[in-house]
């Protein structure tokens, strides 16, 4: 098995549907993901012989994902009134709405779902929240 990692950082705010608890409130992290990938077998020809990916493809891939997230504050769908959205809007606020509530768990899947659609062997994928706490998701 042969193994990369690379990382990214984001900045979002975020508040947690349900919550009972500090998180409940809008409040903001600096996510970290830290990207795994795991191959059996290097590249066998071309510009890429003997990696299992440039790194330079690798990086660019996990931040674009991380850029796309970068200060805004992430929405769970339908967790907030649409008046609500539409004044958050008006004020000129960056919204990145998810189908998800807005965990480490499932950003750390969102991450590793959208590498996976783009073709690469993502083994694993850490989403820190806070310096000590991640979460971890591994694509089957
Ligand atoms: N399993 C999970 N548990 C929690 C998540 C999560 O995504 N997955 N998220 C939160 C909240 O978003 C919260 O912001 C984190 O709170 P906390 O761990 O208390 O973090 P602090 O920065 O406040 O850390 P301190 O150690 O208290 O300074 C909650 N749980
Ligand atoms: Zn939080």
């Amino acid at each position: 098995m042969y193994g990369l990692k690379t990382e990214a950082s984001f900045d979002s705010a975020h508040f947690l549907t349900d919550y009972y608890g500090k998180c409940e409130n809008l409040h903001g992290h600096r996510w970290r993901a830290v990207v795994h990938l795991a191959v059996d077998d290097l590249q066998a020809e071309g510009t890429m012989k003997g990696m299992v990916l440039d790194f330079g493809v690798f990086k660019r891939a996990v931040r674009e994902l991380a850029e796309a997230l970068d200060h805004t504050f992430l929405v769970e769908e339908g967790s907030l009134a649409p008046a609500t959205l539409a004044a958050l809007e008006a004020e000129g606020f960056s919204l990145f709405i998810v189908p998800f509530r807005t965990t480490a768990e499932n950003l750390a899947r969102y991450f590793g779902d959208c590498l996976v659609e783009q073709g690469l062997p993502v083994s694993q994928v850490e989403m820190y929240e806070t310096p000590n706490n991640c979460a971890v998701y591994r694509p089957q």
